[in-house]
């Protein structure tokens, strides 16, 4: 298969918060990002979409501070953050998830949530809980609920299925208060109605947050983005509306390709 459409234009947009330019990462010989050029406006729902190897988690990594990349820069609401660690990030009001979950399993939901919510408050685990404790434990539990665990505050995060463990994170990162946030496939491994509710869940944040999103479940993809940008082999391949992607015969190509050949 091969990819010789140009990477799309990127467009000059009034708001951005992301801003992506020239991005190459190299893994020793191997390219995982070619030249990444994005921009994404404030409160954009934004899917990220490309088979397996694409560079998608790479482009995340780079975005949240995991890897400084290779070469180019990366600039969140028009600061230069190209080598600014993850841990300044959510600073910025930035929060992302794994593929991997990364609770921590010997702990409650509560307190992984309570633990998100005082990292972010700069708050240390108290040994004696003063009233302002006791609201973040207050808060912790409506985290909880409003990711459908009200019902397993006590539960250890180890104990949980692999749904309720993304919902989880998903809860410890909303507990952040981002207004931007990046989700590594977040409906992966979960069932039918966990993907819904997961869609209602991210439908009902704010309008003003900005929303990416790894996904390799087009309908997730497609009824949450606004946008859709395709990747292969370390490129943009191309961009447009859900309705646009859905009827790209390349889009077809690359997945069909990517299918007949796995
Ligand atoms: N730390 C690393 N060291 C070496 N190579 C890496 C590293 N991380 C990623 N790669 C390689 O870079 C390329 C892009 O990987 P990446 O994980 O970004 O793709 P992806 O689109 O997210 O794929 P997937 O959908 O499978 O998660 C792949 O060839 C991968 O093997």
């Amino acid at each position: 298969m091969t990819q010789t459409t140009p990477a799309p234009a990127v467009p000059a947009i009034a708001d951005p918060v992301i801003q992506v330019r020239s991005v190459v990462v190299a893994f020793g010989g191997l390219l995982a990002l070619k030249g990444i050029d994005l921009d994404v406006t404030r409160g954009e729902r934004l899917a990220i979409l490309g088979p397996n190897g694409a560079g998608k988690t790479t482009l995340f990594n780079v975005i949240a501070g995991d890897i400084t990349p290779t070469d180019g820069t990366v600039a969140i609401k028009g600061r230069d953050c190209t080598f600014l660690p993850s841990r300044h990030r959510p600073r910025l009001g930035m929060a992302r998830t794994y593929q991997k979950a990364r609770s921590f399993d010997g702990l409650t939901i509560r307190e992984n949530i309570y633990l998100a919510l005082a990292g972010h408050r700069g708050r240390h685990w108290p040994l004696w809980r003063s009233p302002v404790d006791r609201r973040l434990d207050e808060e912790a539990t409506e985290v909880a609920e409003s990711v459908w665990l009200g019902d397993h505050l006590d539960t250890a995060a180890g104990e949980l299925a692999h749904g309720q463990k993304r919902q989880l994170e998903l809860g410890m990162a909303i507990a952040t208060q981002p207004d931007v946030m990046l989700l590594d496939e977040p409906a992966s491994g979960l069932s039918r109605g966990e993907r819904e509710r997961l869609v209602e869940l991210l439908d009902s944040l704010a309008g003003e947050v900005t929303l990416l999103l790894i996904e390799h479940d087009m309908e997730v993809a497609f009824s949450l983005s606004q946008r859709v940008v395709v990747m292969a082999d370390g490129a943009m391949v191309t961009a447009g509306t859900p309705e646009q992607i859905q009827s790209d015969p390349d889009v077809h190509e690359i997945y069909l390709g990517v299918e007949a050949s796995s």
